[in-house]
């Protein structure tokens, strides 16, 4: 407080900062303004920017090669999710990836196969956390999703108010019985909240990825648009979002999610124990090592 004090006495040009804060044993490099509050925060995995002008925040996912959300990349979500939160000036974050084709392939497997036991909880607890924050959000949160976004990539979709898809040849949906894995119950959940129970079954027994028309279909994502245009249509979705009464949209969502965010709140423990057992199991072991094998022969 007495720092941001001490700041804002300062002459403008006398305000830009490069911080640099070591986290876990990595370094997040911080470019920013003080007066306006505007922070940029890049990491390996991702870039978080400010525009103070507008108050939107850009949150861009850029882990190669396909935004595999493992432990140093969640963390780095949670972080960034974070920081966007309680940065005062912040009404909106628009989440996209600065990989071409990609938005994210979700979980990285390589943290679910042959795991240890330990970093496998850690893993887990980050992404339930990582999950709550988002979905929770006080911001308006909107996906920007020019690539393929399976499993965790749709949940990361479907967490947020609105998403934007790019028309082409891109995947969306959760497709964990492809990997022989089930979606735990929070995956389950947000997907009945945005497409209803009948089409989740549906989608759910069959690991169904749909194409970007069928996405818009069936209301998994909410607007189509060429592939170059998706953060200026998210942008533009924002403004209209943003111009209602903050405090009574806020209220709003959480009561609309508040319960579904509460169910894994009281079960975090269990549910990290649950997810321990059931992936440690050889038959989910064999079934991880195929998909894997399968992904890389895919390439030749
Ligand atoms: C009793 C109940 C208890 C409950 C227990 C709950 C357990 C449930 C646990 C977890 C839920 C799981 C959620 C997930 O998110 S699992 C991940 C699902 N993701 C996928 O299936 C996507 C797989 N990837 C692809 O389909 C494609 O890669 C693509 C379409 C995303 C991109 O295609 P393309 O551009 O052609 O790239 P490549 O396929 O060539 O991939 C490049 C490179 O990256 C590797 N890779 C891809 N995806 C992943 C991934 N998710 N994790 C790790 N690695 C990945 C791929 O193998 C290539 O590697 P390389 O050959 O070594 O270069």
């Amino acid at each position: 407080m007495a720092v941001r004090t001490l700041l804002g006495l300062l002459r403008p040009w006398q305000q830009f900062r490069t911080t640099i804060i070591t986290l876990r044993g990595k370094t997040l490099v911080e470019h920013g303004c003080a007066r306006s509050m505007s922070t940029d925060t890049t990491t390996d995995n991702l870039t978080l920017s400010l525009d103070s002008k507008t108050g939107i925040a850009t949150l861009e996912m850029h882990r190669k090669p396909v935004n595999g959300l493992n432990l140093e990349m969640l963390t780095d979500l949670n972080i960034a999710l974070e920081k966007a939160e309680n940065e005062k000036s912040c009404k909106g974050l628009v989440l996209t990836s600065g990989l071409p084709k990609i938005f994210s392939a979700g979980l990285d497997i390589l943290e679910m196969y042959q795991p240890k036991p330990e970093r496998l909880a850690e893993f887990w607890r980050t992404l339930q956390n990582m999950w709550m924050r988002l979905y929770g959000s006080r911001l308006v949160t909107i996906a920007a999703i020019a690539g393929h976004s399976p499993a965790g990539g749709c949940l990361m979709a479907m967490s947020c108010d609105y998403r934007v898809m790019a028309t082409g040849k891109y995947a969306i949906g959760l497709n964990e019985t492809l990997l022989g894995i089930v979606a735990p119950f929070w995956f389950r959940d947000t997907m009945v909240n945005t497409i209803g129970h009948r089409e989740t079954e549906r989608a759910l027994q069959l690991g169904h990825l749909y194409g970007a028309d069928e996405a818009l279909k069936v209301g998994l994502v909410d607007h189509l648009c060429d592939q170059e245009e998706v953060v200026k249509a998210a942008t533009e979705e924002m403004s209209r979002w943003l111009k209602v009464n903050a405090v009574a949209r806020q209220l709003s969502k959480s009561a609309m999610r508040q319960a579904t965010i509460d169910k894994l709140v009281v079960r975090q423990e269990q549910d990290i124990e649950d997810f321990m057992t059931f992936v440690q199991r050889d038959a989910v072991q064999k079934a991880l090592g195929f998909y894997l094998q399968s992904l890389r022969e895919k390439r030749g």
